[in-house]
């Protein structure tokens, strides 16, 4: 905890998150941005563009950036490769709340946790600690229904569209936010895609508590590409011009 927010309260961490922004700023091994020395320039240059909360991977990057900010920290660790990786154990559930995440945030779709905890040991741990709270990452309305049910404090889409065969589709899911929304008692985050302002704001009237933007800020490299592309294209509609002639 940094010494300018001893006393942060959950009402205060989800107040101070409610009809916000918060910025995921993750950047894998490998990626030029990834550890904690960019990932902390990235979250403060969030917290400059008007970002009320951050969400941050991995125990490193967690405290590095609490070291420097009394905002809400979503907290996750992605480990290993089985289909639950998003704070897969209750190790790396302790890890990110020791490293100062106001909210670890898990994978709360009921899937095998690969150290054989279940989602309402998760909340016993993080609940025993004063002030910090769960949040499940979901990808069905059961999910989110059934998270909150086992003691969830904030219900997130985070994994819509990453627990089936095939690729995610395009856009966010609003619908299941609206959806959760209006079934949960608990706040809602819209989480997973969000690409523009618009949809965004789209969010925040469909029921969410607060809204996660992630690549669409903080991943230069795949934001680069969607230009790079838009310029393919339209080289490519150059030359097929040029060719009718
Ligand atoms: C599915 C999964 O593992 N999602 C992760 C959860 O932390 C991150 O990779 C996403 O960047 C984050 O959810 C924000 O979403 P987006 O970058 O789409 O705005």
């Amino acid at each position: 905890m940094t010494p300018d927010r001893p006393t942060a309260t959950p009402d205060d961490v989800v107040g101070a998150l409610r009809g916000r922004l918060v910025v995921s700023c993750q950047a894998r091994e490998g990626e030029p941005l990834h550890g904690p020395a960019h990932m902390t320039a990235m979250a403060l240059s969030a917290l400059d563009g008007g970002a009320a909360g951050l969400r941050l991977e991995g125990p490193a990057d967690v405290a590095a950036v609490r070291a420097v900010t009394g905002v809400p920290i979503i907290g996750l660790w992605k480990v290993g490769a089985a289909p639950v990786y998003i704070t897969p154990t209750m190790d790396a559930v302790h890890a990110v709340a020791d490293a100062g995440a106001d909210i670890v945030a898990v994978d709360g779709t009921g899937r095998p946790r690969p150290d054989g905890s279940t989602f309402a040991d998760v909340v016993r741990a993080v609940h025993g600690i004063p002030g910090r709270l769960v949040m499940a990452d979901v990808a069905t309305l059961a999910q989110g229904r059934a998270a909150e049910a086992a003691g969830a404090d904030l219900v997130g889409s985070t994994l819509s569209g990453y627990t089936g065969p095939g690729r995610p589709p395009a856009g966010p899911d609003l619908t299941l936010v609206g959806e959760l929304a209006a079934a949960l008692s608990v706040p809602v985050v819209a989480e997973g895609r969000i690409a523009t302002a618009e949809q965004a704001a789209e969010a925040l009237l469909r029921g969410a508590t607060t809204v996660v933007v992630g690549g669409a800020i903080t991943r230069p490299a795949s934001i680069t590409a969607r230009f790079a592309a838009a310029l393919d294209s339209a080289r490519t509609a150059l030359v097929a011009q040029e060719g009718a002639r």
